[in-house]
This record gives C-alpha cells, structure tokens and sequence, in this order.
C-alpha cells in the first residue's frame, strides 16, 4: 500500500485519479461486454427452437410484450408452440411453457441463481460480506432456513404476530378514514420486524438501528436486483459498484453490534445454568440455532475473540460454582414448556385454519406473478422432454401465464381475480408444484416459503380484524393496482377505517 497523497504529489495529481478511475471502469465495462456478448448468446441456439417475429418498426419485443403481455405470449404460443425464443426484459431468452416449465426446475442443470447473478451482479453484493461457506452454489442458507425456521414456525408464530400487531397499534392505530399515502412502506416496516424477531431474538430485535438495517437492507437487495428490465450493463455496474463499496457492510456492522452484548449475554446465562446442573432454556430464533450449529453449517465465527472470551467466562463461572458447591439438582421443566408450547402450536395451527386467507394468498401470486419470470441459466446442454435443447449458456425463463392462466390447472375463468378459488382444492399456498410456481418447484423450491406465506397470512388477517374498511384513495386505479407487479409501490394511498369492535378474524372472510 501507498499513501495516495504523497505519491500524487510525486507522480499522477489526485484529480487525475478522480478523472482515470470512471476512464478504466469504462473502458473495462466495454471490454467485458464484448466478452460477454461473443460467450453467451442469451437464448437457446437449437434451431429447431423459432424466434417470434419482431414487429415492424421494433427491435424487439420488448414494446409489444409490455403493451399486452398476455396477448403477447397467448399469441406467440399459439403461433410457436411451447419453447420460443424472445428479446425481452431486455435480454435474450429462451421461453418455456405449459408442461415443459417443470422440467427447469427438476433438472439440477439449470441454475436460478446463475441467471440472477448474471442479470443483476448479485453475487458481488452479498459475497463480499460473506465469511463462510463463500461457495455460490452452496446449500447451506437452503439448509439453515429448511431446518431451523420451517420446523419451527410454530413457535415463531406468537412473536410474529405480537410484532406485526404491536405495529399495526403503532403505524396505522384507530383509523377513522384515515389516510395513508405511502401504505407500502409500513408493510416493509412490519414485515422487518417480524423478520428481525425471527432472526435475531426479541431483544435485538427491539434495537431501532437493526430494524432500520432490515428494512434497508431489504431496499438495497432491490436496488440490486433492480425492476423491470434488466440488462448486461446493470449487472456490470452492480460488480464493480459492489466490489468496492458494499453497503451490506455497515449492516453487518450494526448487526454484529447488537448481537454482541445479547450473545455474551446468553453464553454467561448458559454457563451459569449448566454450572447449577440446570438445563439452558435456549432463546428461540435463528441466532440462537446458529451458535448451537456453528460447525456443522461450517460457520467461522463473526467474532473469534469473542468466543474465546465466552468459553474462557463459562469455564471461570464453572470453576468457582464448582469451588462454591453451588451444584443445584437437576430440574423438570416438563409442566411450563408444555403449556406454554400448547398455546403456541395453537396460534400457529389458527393461523394454518384460515384456508381462504391461504387462497387469497395464492391467489395474488398467481394473478400478479410477472408474466415472463424466473429465468435458470443452463450449465450445460439440456434435452427437454419434446427434443428442444437448451443450450449450455442459455437462459430459458417460465412462461407464468401458460401455467397461471390455464383452465386445466386453475379453474374455471383463469383470467379472473378469484380469492375463494383455492378453498377446498387442497391447493394450499405454500405448495410449490407445476402448477403453482411462484416459489420454485423442486429441490431448490424457496425454503423460506412457509415462512414468507405465514406472514403475509398474518399481516391479512390482521387487516381484516383491525379495519372494517381499505379503500383505494383513487378508485380509478383499482384495476391498474390489482395488475401491477408483486411488490411494486401504488401509486396511490390507502384509507383504513377501524371496525369499532373486533370479532374474530375468519368470520369476515
Ligand atoms: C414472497 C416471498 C418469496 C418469494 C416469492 C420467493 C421465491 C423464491 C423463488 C422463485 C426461488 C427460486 C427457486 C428455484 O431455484 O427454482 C427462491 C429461492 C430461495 N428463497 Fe425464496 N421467496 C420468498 C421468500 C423467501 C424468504 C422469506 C426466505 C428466507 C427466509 C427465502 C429464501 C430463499 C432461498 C435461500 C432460496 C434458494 C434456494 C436454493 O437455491 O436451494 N425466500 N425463492
């Protein structure tokens, strides 16, 4: 290393330096385009696979797709069967539909992650900040969330909903017609500190900078992943931005510093209960299932002097129990876990009774799942089932609508928003099947799946207890809103007006 001030004052001025740095990145962006442009083709080059007709006057189908998506693709599957390739979303795919969409997600050769990396640079962001496990394809977060949240669910259940309630109370409270011109971002809240709790334990997740973090956190995975269209040069600019100066950084800094005290905090508790032959009454959330299974996740430790220090406390608090004769006899704690276990399994099984919740649920995903989504690269070549191949390189995306709005598979009147159409079809909205792809399907369907339709189960029910009425603040919008994209912010507010008293919620379903 050198210190850039004296050496600019040698050799190249600082304001050089200002000026070469964008100079290089350019022209290094333009280098590794053409790189990428010769390498990949984008779409399948089997020739038996068409290419849909550009429209005259277009130089792809970018205009024509956004006009219309459905007619679009009812069009061009019509026209070209079920595999096609398309210039869309500002890249170059290979589409496929109906039955053969499940044959992406089976196949272990086809990697959703790989595609999102490419398209959006994702790997630079979170990489950077990662100590262990640093393989991109590794299984572990799968592992950790399949293993420690989904199992769990119940016992996270009574937290969840106390958070989001205590929220609700906070950010929106007894509205009389009341209005709120930016309701997306008050969901954003209550989801992170539901999340936060989950995560990190209630203690932490009392702290405001980690709830902050959350939220950010959650905006700058957004900002990285980016809307709509993406291209080579968003994925380029997120590498390069990323590498150097990442934001997650500063939130693995805030984080690291709340969970410090707690996790001393919690390792002197333990040491005291083992030392008085007590059993540890371990904190429920992930934090805690990541200290007790560092090794096997093949975690290296955020703070490695920390623990020293930890296990070096718990061997003095041992020691001088031991040297005290302070050994407590060893206690059932059978009567007070089960009961309290009882009312947990209870609010979880509640919030699992609300089937047309569940409905509802799946049925937003499937009338505003984006048309053309979830793109898988293809690591090698890939025969699908009718003799298409996907050729290695490649990018084949799901054709949503051939699956979301087919009769055979959704009921009748599939263009239809119907809350109700999933009651009774044992078609539950954390079933991820050929049918239902908003998660994936396969062994890398969304762990975070029971997780993610828990709390958008809760946040709903919630509403409908709470509020007697929602209203769109300008009523024109309503279709507009109902086919927007998941997730994109309305241009409109919401009016909640309060039910003056609160029934349970099902029973207004
Ligand atoms: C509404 C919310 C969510 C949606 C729509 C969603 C959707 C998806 C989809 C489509 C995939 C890719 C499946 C594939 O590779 O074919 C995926 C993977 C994944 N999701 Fe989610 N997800 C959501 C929430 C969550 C949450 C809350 C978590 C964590 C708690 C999570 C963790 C993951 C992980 C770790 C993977 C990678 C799995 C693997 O590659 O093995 N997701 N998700």
């Amino acid at each position: 290393m050198f210190d850039v001030d004296s050496y600019s004052s040698i050799a190249i001025p600082a304001n050089m330096l200002k000026v070469a740095l964008p100079i290089g990145i350019g022209l290094a962006s333009a280098v590794y385009l053409t790189m990428k442009m010769t390498n990949h083709d984008g779409f399948s080059t089997d020739r038996s696979i068409p290419m849909v007709r550009i429209r005259s006057g277009d130089t792809t189908h970018d205009a024509e797709y956004f006009e219309n998506q459905d007619k679009f693709l009812a069009e061009c599957e019509k026209t070209y069967g079920l595999v096609f390739n398309c210039l869309v979303l500002g890249q170059k795919v290979t589409v496929v539909s109906g039955s053969l969409a499940r044959e992406i997600f089976m196949n272990q050769d086809f990697s959703f992650m790989d595609a999102i990396d490419e398209m959006t640079g994702i790997q630079a962001f979170t990489m950077s900040v990662i100590k262990s496990n640093r393989r991109a394809d590794s299984p572990v977060i799968h592992e950790i969330i399949r293993d420690n949240i989904s199992p769990n669910l119940p016992l996270f259940t009574p937290r969840i909903v106390e958070q989001l309630t205590t929220a609700v109370e906070k950010e929106l409270g007894d509205g009389d017609g009341k209005l709120v011109e930016n309701p997306l971002r008050i969901f954003q809240n209550m989801i992170a500190g539901a999340m936060a709790s989950v995560f990190m334990g209630l203690e932490v997740a009392k702290n405001q900078k980690v709830l902050d973090s959350f939220i950010d956190c959650t905006y700058d995975f957004g900002q990285v992943l980016g809307q709509g269209k993406k291209d080579s040069w968003h994925a380029f600019g997120n590498r390069a931005k990323y590498g150097v100066l990442n934001p997650l950084r500063k939130h693995v800094n805030i984080m690291v510093e709340a969970a410090t005290p707690v996790i001393l905090k919690r390792r002197q508790q333990e040491a005291e209960a083992v030392a008085k032959g007590q059993e540890y009454k371990r904190p429920m959330d992930i934090m805690q299932r990541l200290l007790d299974n560092s090794e096997k996740y093949g975690f290296i430790d955020i703070e490695d002097e920390v623990l020293a220090q930890i296990a070096k406390e718990r061997q003095q608090e041992r020691q001088s129990k031991l040297d005290a004769g302070e050994v407590a006899s060893e206690r059932d704690f059978d009567g007070t876990k089960l009961d309290s276990r009882r009312d947990l399994d209870f609010s979880a099984a509640a919030i699992k009774r609300m089937v047309r919740m569940d409905s509802f649920v799946r049925e937003i995903f499937r009338f505003r799942m984006e048309r053309l989504s979830l793109a898988h690269l293809a690591r090698k070549n890939v025969v699908l089932s009718n003799g298409m191949v996907i050729t290695k390189g490649s990018k084949a995306i799901i054709n949503m609508r051939s699956i979301n709005q087919d009769s055979e598979m959704q009921g009748e009147d599939p263009t239809e928003f119907r809350p109700w159409r999933f009651v009774g079809k044992s078609k539950s909205a954390t079933k991820a099947s050929g049918d239902f792809l908003a998660f994936g399907m396969g062994r890398h369907a969304c762990p975070g799946r029971f997780l993610a339709i828990q709390e958008l189960k809760t946040v709903g029910s919630l509403m409908v207890q709470k509020y007697s009425k929602i209203e769109i603040q300008d009523p024109s919008k309503s279709m507009s809103i109902l086919l927007s994209r998941l997730g994109q912010p309305l241009d409109t507010g919401l009016i909640f007006t309060s039910r003056t008293f609160s029934p349970s919620a099902e029973k207004y379903y």
